[in-house]
């Protein structure tokens, strides 16, 4: 399913559907050029899950957790990493809940991603015209088929 966003309201407002609609163990896989808006719709599903603190890119971190809100985002960054590193980091743990409490998983640069997980949602943002934002919304094995279809 594929929404147009005329601004970054619009990318905060999708997000924030989004995290008031999740589960816990919903990973959510996103990826666009650079500058392309992940982050800000990262930033719209923590206050959609009641998360007040100011959400950054975790470019540098590798991972940020935030963990006020319904339940933890961990919201992480590939884009300085190769496939290989990426594969030695175990993020798995991440979506499969082990020794950590389930939340949602959200990444940037999901690209680099060597394995994916059973289930996820595809989030795919492209440059429109005139600074406009498109995103492309595909499940994967998943039941969030019903909130996207109400957005
Ligand atoms: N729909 C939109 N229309 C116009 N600008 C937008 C839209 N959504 C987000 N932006 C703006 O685009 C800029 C880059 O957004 P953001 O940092 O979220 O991108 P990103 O994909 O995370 O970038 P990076 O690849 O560096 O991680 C921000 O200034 C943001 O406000
Ligand atoms: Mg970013």
């Amino acid at each position: 399913m594929k929404i147009f966003l005329a601004d970054t309201e619009a990318t905060l407002r999708l997000g924030i559907t989004l995290g008031e609609s999740l589960t816990p163990g919903s990973v959510i896989l996103l990826e666009g050029d650079l500058g392309a808006g992940k982050t800000t719709l990262v930033q719209g599903i923590g206050k959609g899950l009641g998360i007040n603190e100011p959400i950054v890119s975790p470019t540098f971190t590798l991972i940020n957790e935030y963990t006020e809100g319904r339940f933890p985002l961990y919201h992480l960054d590939l884009y300085r990493l190769e496939p290989q590193e990426v594969a030695t980091l175990n993020l798995e743990s991440y979506w499969e809940g082990i020794e950590v409490i389930p939340g949602i998983v959200a990444v940037e640069w999901a690209e680099r991603l060597l394995y994916k997980p059973d289930s996820y949602l595809s989030v795919s943002l492209t440059y429109g015209h005139e600074g406009t934002r498109q995103v492309e919304l595909t499940p994967f094995n998943c039941a969030i088929s019903k909130v996207i279809a109400a957005i």
